[in-house]
Parts: structure tokens; sequence; C-alpha cells
């Protein structure tokens, strides 16, 4: 186990280049299953979500090989391999195995998925999908087991807008007999990623982006090319560093377009943000104005920036409110900002945050994913040393971070913990 040292208070300066989005990432990789001819993907990011869907991918008879940039599955001799246990509990991604074997294989069995503890993660509308489909879902013991004589296109109806369920249901009706239309869908850019790369692969897929898709199935799906879209959460977690702690920082390889909420809020409260086709230039400033977040569905400011963007909130002037429609509970980075001096407190579904205070470093620790982005930000804003543990979180997610950060002009790096320090983390 290991923890990130970082020496707060350097003024940051450079340029970032931005990997390719794990939330792409997690859903492509389940979708090579449904071919059956090698497909490869380019700019896979190097994370450890990735590393288990490939994991898993060979557990079921992939060929999986990764270079750190393309990664190609040869999904010619998959076997539909029950998963009721094991690596498909670490992720919340896996639950795409379910969609995407159901379609090639019209059966499979699937453990209940893990990620980030967020509060309850329902997949309810998930399996209203697959039933729709035809399919015979049932829980057994914690795993999902899903049978199907054949799939069938459906009129479904989303009860929520939910990324994870418009993408699963898309991978099952991609090989399902006619059409399928699914309504009220999620519009995330990664739910277009997901259907470009099936349409490479011969799905007829129409509306992604919109809430209204439709599905034409098709018996067979070959290998292809495709290359994913950049990590528009890790070039916001890069833009809100910018604001927090830079004098300018420019942001490579980005869709601007995909940040425009976070641009707006940026802007709101007076940092100099400009883009141009394929880059984001944010230039920090001394004074900035509170401002209140409320995180939506795409394109409304996203969940997963949440957590980084409430540290950023602790240097601007005055009492701010966020609010977490998506994740209500997404609020355990509040008590670990407070260690480092922030004015925070939850109340509900919204944190109060008031500013501007001088964070200090501090021992603190990563509940989730984006609660580590939002502590590493604090690290590099904090006067003093923090020391960040739960790393297995930050990994998850953010590829190379360090060497990143160091690129800027951050002093972080990484210890082996003691055994002393591994016994305190495993009574806390
Ligand atoms: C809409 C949204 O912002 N989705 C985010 C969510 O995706 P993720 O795929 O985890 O979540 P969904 O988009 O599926 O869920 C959105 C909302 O619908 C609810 N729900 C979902 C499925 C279901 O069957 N039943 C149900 O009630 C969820 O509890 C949540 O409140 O977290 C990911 C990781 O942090 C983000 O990258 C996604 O952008
Ligand atoms: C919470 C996240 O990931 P996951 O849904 O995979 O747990 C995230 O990407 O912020």
């Amino acid at each position: 186990m290991e923890k990130l040292i970082i020496q707060g208070g350097m003024p940051l300066k450079g340029s970032v280049r931005i990997s390719g989005a794990k939330n792409s990432a997690v859903a492509l990789i389940p979708a090579t299953i449904l071919a059956e001819t090698p497909v490869t993907i380019g700019g896979i990011p190097g994370i450890s979500d990735v590393q288990l869907l490939g994991d898993l991918l060979e557990e079921i008879g992939g060929v999986v090989s990764y270079d750190g940039q393309d990664m190609t599955v040869d999904p010619s001799r998959m076997v539909s391999m029950p998963l009721p246990n094991g690596k498909v509990k670490k992720l919340r991604a896996s639950y795409y195995l379910m969609g995407a074997m159901l379609g090639r294989f019209k059966k499979a069995v699937i453990g209940l998925p893990g990620g980030c503890h967020l509060g309850p993660r329902p997949i309810d509308q998930h399996i209203k999908g697959f039933e729709a489909l035809g399919a015979r879902v049932t829980n057994e013991q914690g795993a999902i087991y899903l049978r199907a004589d054949e799939l069938r296109g459906a009129r479904i109806y989303l009860d929520v807008v939910s990324v994870g369920a418009t993408i699963n249901i898309m991978l099952a009706a991609v090989r399902a007999k006619g059409r399928t239309i699914i309504e009220n869908a999620a519009k995330e850019p990664e739910i277009i990623d997901v259907a470009t790369l099936l349409t490479s692969m011969g799905a007829r897929i129409k509306g992604a982006g919109t809430d209204v898709i439709r599905i034409d199935g098709v018996d067979t799906l070959k290998g292809c090319y495709h290359s994913i879209i950049p990590d528009r959460i890790e070039a916001g977690t890069y833009m809100i560093l910018g604001a927090a702690a830079s004098e300018e920082l420019l942001i490579d390889n980005v869709i601007p377009q995909h940040l425009e909420s976070v641009i707006a809020k940026l802007r709101e409260m007076g940092v100099q943000v400009e883009t141009n086709d394929d880059q984001i230039i944010v230039r920090g400033s001394g004074d900035l104005k509170m401002v209140d977040i409320k995180t939506l569905v795409y394109p409304g400011f996203p969940t997963d920036l949440q957590q980084p963007f409430t540290t950023l909130l602790t240097r601007a002037n005055g009492t701010g409110v966020v609010t977490d429609t998506i994740y209500g509970a997404r609020f355990k980075h509040i008590d670990e900002l407070r260690r480092m001096n922030a004015r925070m407190k939850v109340e509900g579904r919204t944190a109060i945050v008031a500013g501007p205070v001088e964070l200090n470093g501090a021992k603190v620790k990563a509940s989730d994913l984006r609660a580590g982005a939002a502590l590493v930000i604090a690290g590099l804003m904090a006067q003093g040393v923090t020391e960040l543990t739960g790393l297995e979180h930050v990994d998850r997610g953010y590829e190379e971070l360090e060497e990143k950060l160091r690129g800027l002009g951050a002093r972080i790096w990484r210890e082996k913990l003691t055994e002393q320090e591994i016994e305190q983390i495993q009574n806390s």
C-alpha cells in the first residue's frame, strides 16, 4: 500500500495532455464481446478499471493485448462463462458485461457490481430493459442471471435518465431481432462513443446523443478500429486545478463542447478560460466569486466533477451551496477537506461551503475516486505537506497522475506505507 505525498503551495504552470475517457473505456471494452473478429480501440487509458476489464475478458476466453495506448481484443473464442464473484465486484462498469454477453450469447451470469460508494447505485432500469428485450432475469445470491431464447426489439422508456442503463440496453439490443427504441435515454458523450464503436462494428444505431435512440438489430458484428474520446472528467479536474493553483494551464486533447457547463461555472467565478479546437487554457485569478453548483445529467454540470469543484470553492469569496442531484450522498470528501481547514458542512443532499480559507496540509484519505481528485487538488493548494491514502480509488481513473502533475511543477510523489500506517488505516 502506498500514500501520495504532496508539498503544497507551488504555483503550477505548463500543459497537460488528457488521456482517453475512463467512462467510455469501461463500456467500449465490454462492447468488444459482441464482435466476431478482433477489435482495436486506440487511446485506452492505463488505469486499474481497464486492467480489471481486460482480465475479465480473458476469463471468458478473449485474447487481450494492450501496449499502453491501443487495446486489441480477439473475441472469437469467448464463451459465456459465469462471473458471479471476483473481479466483477471491484468495479461498477462490470455491469456492461451483462448487456454485451446477453447480446452475443443470449445468456450471462454476472455478480452485482462494485465501484465507488456514492450511496445506492440501483440497476433496475438495466434489468427492465433486458426483460423488455425478452430476457429472464433473476438475482441468485448476489449474482444476476440473464437468459433468453431470443432477443426481440422493444420500446423501452427509462424512468430515470441513466448512462449505465442506456449503454447496457444498447449493447444487448444491437444483436436483437427487430427495432429497439430507448426513450428518455441519457445523452452523455460516452454514449455517443459506444454507439460509434458499435456502428463501426456493423450495428445500426440512430439518435445516440439525443433522448431517443433507435437500434435495428443485426445478426453479426465484426472487428474494427475505434479511437476513444478524451476524458472530459480528467480534463475538468485539470481545469479546476488550473483555476485553483496555477498561473496558466493548457489542457490539450480535449473536446471543449463536452465541458460547457464547467467552463461556464469557472467564468462565473471570474476565472479566465479560453478554448480552441482541442485545447482549453485556464488562468488562475486572485479573487474568485463564490457560486452554487447543482449536478445534472449531461449537458448539465457533471456529478463526477462536483467533488473536485468543491475544493476550488474554498478559495472563493462568500457562501456557496453544492447540490448533487445524481448521487445525493457523494460528500465523503467534505470531512477530509475540513481536516485541511475548509469551512464546509453537509446538509441532506447539499454541502454548504464558506470561503475564502487557506488550506493546510494534513493526513487525509480518499474514500472514492473523485474524492481523491478533490484531495489532490486541495493538497496542491495547501500550505505544507499533505499525505493522501486510499490511492486504489484514484488509480481507477487518473492515468499517470503524479507524472502529469510533476510536469506542471508540482512536488508530488508516492511512498510505501509503513506497517504501523497500514494497521492504523485498517483499524480506522
Ligand atoms: C446521469 C449521470 O450523471 N450519470 C453518471 C453516473 O453514471 P452511472 O452509470 O453510475 O449512473 P446512471 O447514469 O446510470 O444513474 C443516474 C441516476 O439514475 C439512478 N439509476 C440508475 C440506474 C438504474 O437502473 N436505476 C436508477 O435509479 C442512479 O442511482 C442515479 O441517481 O456516474 C458515472 C460515474 O460517476 C458518471 O460518469 C455518469 O455521468
Ligand atoms: C464514480 C465514478 O466511477 P464508477 O461509476 O466507475 O465508480 C467516476 O468515474 O467518477
